[in-house]
């Protein structure tokens, strides 16, 4: 892919400005070169995820992670810390990875409304100068990683990758895979974070989905940015030659030492194959005096149950995790390459017309070509259903059977089978 664009480079939306302004509220840029005003905002992120008064390290080390993304504040000059906005939010374009290659993505992220401020449409303000310069900018897709379900439907954001929790009583975790070729070792917890961010770059393009991390994402990870008081392990597998080719970062607690069953939760693991998958997933399953493994924001299809003698060991629970929001038909579906061909009217519905339309799609040799039409549509659906089916992470047939799809079997079978993906969208951050 192309370049990204440099979000910091628009300017602010006029239309939230202005009614913003007429409330007495004023709706800023931030200048990334005055730090005072930049660490004030993130104090007010802080502040509005419900969270009392920033560390000042904290605050130190908020800086990079925020120095290249376009950062908003709307501040209210009554209150007494007129210093601090009380509503935020970020965003910036990412490299999405696509079926056939990468996307850009509108990222949004650190969106808040101070809680003196709340319910008086601060955030949907916000959220629409964001659709509105997203789409200016030429983006096709918007995306967000969302801390509720019910906020983002209305403007156009649905669920479109899953991430699953994995439990596993190793009592009963009998290993079946072979033997992998190389070691395990354990590695300071700088040169881990590292690592992540290495093999995360490698390989997120194999994962549908998935967008570049950054530093202080992989030194969350390992417990040297954020909760820092947590007693983190970090190991990686090296292949025969010594290459490392996967890193984890796991921590224990409970009462190994009495019980023999501490709980061992994986916190990040990431890995260029499936053989260092399956070698850091069984050091963490044979870990002695651990009676349960947990590995939170995994794919739902992890191989785990085909590495074990009884697959039902294994459980897992699943939750929505990367949500998109299509903001151009013709880019997005052009965008990426197709696992069938098909030929059908697409009728879309979108209440802020960014993706409303009906659209003839031809399919052909894996990629699509999208055109405005008058004719009748073979299959209707809204702005969110599209969101949801655009990497195939959720079918059109099982939309249709909620009532959210309408249209032929035949041409819903055959936008489904078009859609298909051979693995499980999979987005391994929140952002
Ligand atoms: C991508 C991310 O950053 S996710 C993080 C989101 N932020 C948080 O969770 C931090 C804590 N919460 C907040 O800061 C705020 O409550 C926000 C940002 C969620 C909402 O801000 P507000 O300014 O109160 O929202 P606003 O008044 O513009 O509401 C717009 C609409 O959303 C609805 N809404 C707002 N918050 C919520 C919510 N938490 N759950 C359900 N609906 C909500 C409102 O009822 C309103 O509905 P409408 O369609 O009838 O107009």
């Amino acid at each position: 892919m192309a370049d990204t664009l440099d979000a910091r480079t628009l300017p602010l939306d006029e239309t939230s400005r202005s009614a913003l302004d007429e409330r007495g509220l004023a709706y800023r840029l931030i200048d990334h070169a005055d730090g005072l005003v930049l660490d004030a905002w993130s104090r007010a992120v802080h502040r509005g995820f419900t969270h009392g008064e920033m560390p000042a390290e904290e605050v130190a080390e908020w800086r990079e992670p925020m120095s290249w993304r376009r950062l908003l504040g709307v501040y209210d000059p009554t209150v007494p810390q007129a210093d601090l906005p009380v509503a935020t939010l970020s965003s910036w374009v990412a490299p999405m990875s696509v079926p056939g290659g990468e996307l850009p993505m509108w990222a949004i992220s650190t969106v808040t409304v101070a809680g003196t401020h709340r319910r008086r449409g601060i955030a949907r303000s916000l959220l629409e100068a964001e659709l509105r310069d997203a789409r200016a900018a030429g983006v096709p897709i918007a995306g967000l990683t969302a801390s509720e379900a019910t906020i983002y439907g209305r403007y156009g954001f649905a669920p479109a990758t899953t991430i699953a929790t994995w439990r596993v009583d190793t009592g009963r975790a009998a290993w079946r895979a072979p033997d992998a070729p190389g070691r395990v070792q354990y590695l300071d917890r700088e040169a881990a974070a590292a690592l992540m961010g290495e093999v995360h770059e490698r390989t997120r393009t194999a994962r549908l989905g998935e967008i570049p991390g950054w530093p202080r994402r992989w030194r969350g990870r390992v417990a040297l940015a954020e909760k820092k008081d947590e007693e983190v392990v970090t190991v990686r597998y090296v292949d025969e030659s010594g290459e490392p080719r996967g890193v984890m970062a796991y921590r224990i607690e409970g009462h190994a030492e009495e019980d023999g069953r501490g709980v061992l939760t994986i916190r990040y693991l990431v890995a260029d194959d499936d053989v260092a998958l399956a070698a850091l997933w069984r050091f963490a399953l044979e870990h002695d005096l651990v009676g349960e493994v947990v590995a939170p924001m995994r794919p739902v299809d992890e191989p785990l149950p085909w590495l074990l003698d009884d697959p039902r060991v294994p459980v897992s629970s699943v939750t929505d995790h990367g949500w998109l929001r299509i903001l151009d038909v013709p880019a997005a579906l052009e965008g990426r390459a197709y696992a069938a061909s098909a030929s059908l009217v697409l009728r879309v519905t979108d209440p802020l017309g960014y993706a409303d339309g009906t659209w003839r799609v031809e399919i052909a040799d894996g990629r699509a070509s999208v055109a405005s039409t008058e004719d009748e549509p073979d299959v209707e659906l809204s702005v969110l259903e599209l969101g949801s089916a655009y990497l195939g992470g959720f079918s059109l047939a099982a939309l249709s059977a909620a009532g959210r799809v309408a249209g032929t079997a035949d041409a819903i079978g055959a936008l489904d089978a078009a859609l298909r993906v051979p693995r499980a969208p999979f987005l391994s951050i929140v952002y």
